[in-house]
């Protein structure tokens, strides 16, 4: 699958992390940075997530900060972004099965790298239901 990533300073360790992670897994993976620790704005390494899953480059993304708020905040100033904080895998698989999420945001800050990998494996591996769900992801678009 091919995935799009991206943060800022606070997440830049994980994000270094669940890159390696996921290429050893056979996904294609491109990093829109930050690429060193130092402190940044995290808009400028979202948008760019946001505009390549919405031209169809990705077909997820991956958005991780100290709290995950101001990255999905951004993320989902895109029409074609449906972005979803999470903190359990059971959020994680949730956001996909009932939202049809396109983007996982992880707040690095609190929580271990551990459950932020089994947050992302959950999030690439699960589908969307349908259904119910469809009309509900269909009136989140705004007019
Ligand atoms: O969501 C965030 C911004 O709203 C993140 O938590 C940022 O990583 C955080 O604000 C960065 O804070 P810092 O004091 O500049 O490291």
């Amino acid at each position: 699958m091919k995935i799009a990533i991206g943060g800022d300073h606070a997440g830049f360790e994980y994000k270094r992390d669940i890159i390696s992670h996921l290429q050893k897994l056979g996904h294609e993976v491109e990093d829109f940075g930050p690429n060193t620790a130092d402190s940044v704005d995290y808009p400028d390494h979202v948008h760019p997530v946001a505009d390549s899953i919405e031209g169809g480059k990705n077909e997820l993304g991956i958005l991780i900060c100290g709290s995950a708020n101001g990255v999905a905040m951004t993320a989902n100033k895109h029409q074609g972004i449906r972005a979803g904080l999470c903190w359990e895998v059971e959020v994680a698989e949730l956001i996909r099965q009932h939202n049809d999420a396109n983007i996982i945001c992880l707040p690095a800050r609190f929580v271990s790298l551990d459950k932020a990998l089994a947050m992302v494996d959950k999030f690439v591996t699960t589908e969307f239901e349908g259904g119910r769900h469809q009309t509900r992801v269909d009136k989140i678009r705004c007019v």
